[in-house]
């Protein structure tokens, strides 16, 4: 496709850049007068600024005492009704990772709350290169999908489609917006917010009433959210990014006690917040189902596993994922083992995928 474009000086001065397939990512320059150029579109002609910083994690840095630490997400919106993103129809679009626990947050409650037709689904391919999360064009992979907005070649080509200066990491899950062509929110904890509340009047009655953050028990699920995050869901990551031994077991020695505090917790009981299917179950759920696949081996979380070491959450876990196809249908142990394995070479240099463990999940 050739077409004509006006572009600022620094789109075009970038570098030579070789993906992960090998394939030359520069957009081909085929002409220049006052200014515009034709450039022969690929779907990477969006990404000619350098921004391997943030799409290579394997070049991520860490912290002077070797942590870990997250960066905040930045498009913040929120889809509310008379807002700048108003709760429509075939207006949004969701795109997330099979193998990423904040983007399986947000599949299992679209699917819980019945969104499946307000926010259409595409999934990257789970093998993670120098280019951030490729969508399946640029890497074929079972079940990933190519972009079928914008054909774009990588998750970055989106987030540089919204803001051409964007400064972050190219991270799922994010809801697109196809009125404004831009990221309405990439937090996946916000999201789900967004999917328990906001298109409840155009849903059928018993879905518009499954609420997972209801009002009486939100300071319960507040409190509980505010230790398990750290402690689990982005302890994980923390004992596993560790670039020190101090960090490393500082960041794993809490895990395990946020597990302890969990195991105790669950005793005799289906839902961590009494009686009912909260976002706090969806939260904690996504970390423990990859526990026993990845993070005891990829990210050192060994103490123990799930399955020999937590009965009362391994018990919660199995119900949820065997009784609840809102869990099940969202999980696909393929790509989150090939995610992390592959994807993670600093950690895992052969990128050698472990057969086990055998089976992925227990029976119930
Ligand atoms: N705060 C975000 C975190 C999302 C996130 O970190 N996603 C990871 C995958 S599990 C990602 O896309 N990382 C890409 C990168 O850091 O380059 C959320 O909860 O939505």
């Amino acid at each position: 496709m050739l077409r004509s474009l006006s572009v600022p000086r620094r789109s075009y001065s970038g570098v030579l850049r070789i993906n992960q397939l090998g394939r030359l990512t520069r957009p081909s320059l085929t002409g220049l007068t006052n200014g515009v150029i034709a450039i022969r579109l690929s779907s990477t002609a969006t990404m000619s600024r350098d921004t391997s910083h943030y799409s290579d994690i394997s070049k991520m840095k860490s912290s002077a005492d070797g942590s870990f630490n997250r960066l905040a997400s930045t498009f913040r919106e929120f889809i509310k009704p008379g807002g700048k993103f108003a709760p429509e129809k075939g207006r949004y679009h969701l795109y997330v990772s099979y193998a990423c626990p904040w983007a399986t947050r947000t599949l299992i409650v679209r699917k819980l709350k019945g969104l499946e037709e307000f926010f259409p689904v595409t999934v990257v391919s789970p093998r993670m290169g120098n280019n951030g999360w490729p969508f399946s064009t640029a890497d074929a992979f079972p079940n990933a999908d190519p972009d079928p907005l914008f054909g774009s070649s990588h998750v970055k080509d989106l987030y540089l489609r919204a803001n051409p200066d964007y400064e972050g990491r190219f991270t799922v899950p994010f809801i697109w917006d196809t009125v404004h062509n831009t990221i309405v929110n990439n937090e996946s904890s916000e999201i789900i917010r967004m999917f328990n509340s906001a298109f409840n009047d155009q849903l059928p009655a018993d879905k518009a009433k499954v609420d997972l953050y209801p009002e009486a028990k939100r300071a319960e699920i507040d409190e509980l959210n505010e230790w398990i995050y750290p402690e689990i869901n982005n302890g994980v990551y923390r004992a596993g990014f560790a670039t020190t031994q101090e960090a490393y077991e500082k960041a794993v020695h809490i895990v395990f006690s946020g597990l302890d505090k969990v195991e105790k917790l669950l005793t005799g009981k289906d839902y961590l917040v009494d009686g009912q299917l909260s976002e706090a179950d969806v939260r904690l759920w996504v970390t423990i189902v990859r526990f026993d696949p990845v993070y005891v081996g990829h990210f050192k979380c060994n103490f123990t596993t799930i399955r020999d070491g937590y009965p009362e959450i391994n018990r919660w876990m199995k119900q949820l994922y065997w009784k609840n196809a809102a869990f099940k249908d969202s999980t696909n142990f393929e790509h989150i083992k090939t995610h992390y394995y592959w994807s993670h070479s600093q950690i895992n240099g052969t990128r050698i995928v472990p057969f086990g463990p055998i089976p992925t999940i227990q029976p119930l």
